[in-house]
């Protein structure tokens, strides 16, 4: 029996489903590599399924019957793909089926931090709203505001879509390459980043994690934001140099910000952005909801099951790997 080894996260009824099929051993260890048991089923693991473990050339010393590895996820910065690569081990994602759900809380988040809805909500429950309410608590429109898009890829673009015909935002975008479709469908504006940053009311950033991503926005980009500027992260903590950020935030060069993902996960006790009332907060939750998380366990699973029976995954990120193997 083929060896499945699930790591953090995978929808209740697809594990049951893999595990009628294949011996298969969940684990959930914040450093796995330190758990003996881990670390020994590791040793025989055709397969591995879950969300964030971190595949490097350490642990793949020591996962030398690995076949395949599928990411419960559309990023997969937390994957070396140059020595999966190496050793022939197929890596896979789940994009797709997420995009929506993202795009949906990207908007959220713009509204929750420009409308301060978490805040006044705050309000309201500590019955503070005992008189009508004052310019104090007043916030910005979202609709007719000029939205900065950072990477126009599939959830960039579908943000683009509710910002245009939602809420009527004139979109700017930033991508590695223009993408004329994209401007057609949403009217949308390709801009350098500099052009993007100074021109937009609210900033989103939605690019994967990479060598060219890492820490791209910054105490220089901070700067040349508008002091009105709101800005949203839905793409992965470290593109964004955090103490950058709070120096921002606590300054006043940029008004506010939203923030699904940090540099650290789960975000520290001690993180100051915990602390900043022009901040919005939540726990990495852009594809979760139900519906969407069983999606791309499904989705996961088939990519999974696919690479351990000879065939070529769905979403297969290095396809050089099939190729060899044909
Ligand atoms: N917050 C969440 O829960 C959540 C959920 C899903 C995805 N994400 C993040 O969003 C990312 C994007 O997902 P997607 O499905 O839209 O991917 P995608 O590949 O369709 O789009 C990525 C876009 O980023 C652009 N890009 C890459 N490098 C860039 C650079 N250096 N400068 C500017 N643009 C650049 C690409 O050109 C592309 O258009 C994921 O990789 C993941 O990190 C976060
Ligand atoms: O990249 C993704 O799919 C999400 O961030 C994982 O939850």
């Amino acid at each position: 029996m083929k060896k499945i080894l699930v790591y953090q996260r995978l929808e209740r009824p697809v594990l049951q489903e893999l595990q009628i099929k294949y011996d298969v051993r969940f684990f959930n260890d914040p450093n796995p590599l330190s758990n003996r048991e881990f670390v020994s089923f590791l040793q025989e693991a055709d397969g591995i399924i879950g969300l964030e473990l971190e595949v490097n050339k350490t642990l793949l010393d020591h996962a030398p019957n690995l076949k395949v590895v599928s990411n419960v996820s559309v990023g997969y910065n937390n994957l070396d793909i140059e020595e999966l690569t190496k050793r022939n081990i197929m890596a896979t994602n789940t994009p797709g089926v997420l995009t929506d759900t993202v795009a949906d809380m990207a908007m959220g988040l713009m509204l929750a931090v420009a409308r301060r809805i978490p805040e006044l909500d705050q309000f309201v429950k500590s019955r503070q709203w005992t008189q009508s309410l004052t310019e104090e608590q007043y916030g910005t429109d979202v609709h007719h505001k000029v939205l900065g898009i950072i990477g126009m890829g599939r959830i960039g673009q579908a943000i683009a879509q509710r910002a245009r015909f939602g809420f009527d935002m004139e979109i700017l975008y930033h991508s590695r390459t223009p993408k004329p479709e994209a401007e057609a469908k949403y009217d949308a504006t390709y801009c350098t980043l500099d052009e993007l940053l100074q021109q937009s009311d609210f900033v989103c950033l939605i690019t994967p994690l990479t060598k060219e991503t890492e820490g791209m926005i910054g105490k220089r980009e901070f700067q040349l934001m508008k002091p009105s500027a709101i800005f949203i992260n839905a793409s992965r903590g470290k593109t964004v140099v955090e103490s950058d950020l709070i120096a921002a935030l606590k300054e006043g060069q940029i008004k506010a910000a939203g923030l699904d993902v940090f540099t650290k996960e789960p975000i520290e006790p001690d993180n100051e952005l915990l602390d900043l009332p022009n901040v919005v907060t939540l726990p990495h939750i852009g594809s979760s909801t139900y519906e969407t998380e069983l999606a791309m366990s499904r989705l996961a699973a088939e990519n999974l099951e696919a690479a351990l029976n000879g065939q070529r995954p769905k979403n297969l990120i290095n396809p050089s790997v099939w190729e060899t193997a044909k």
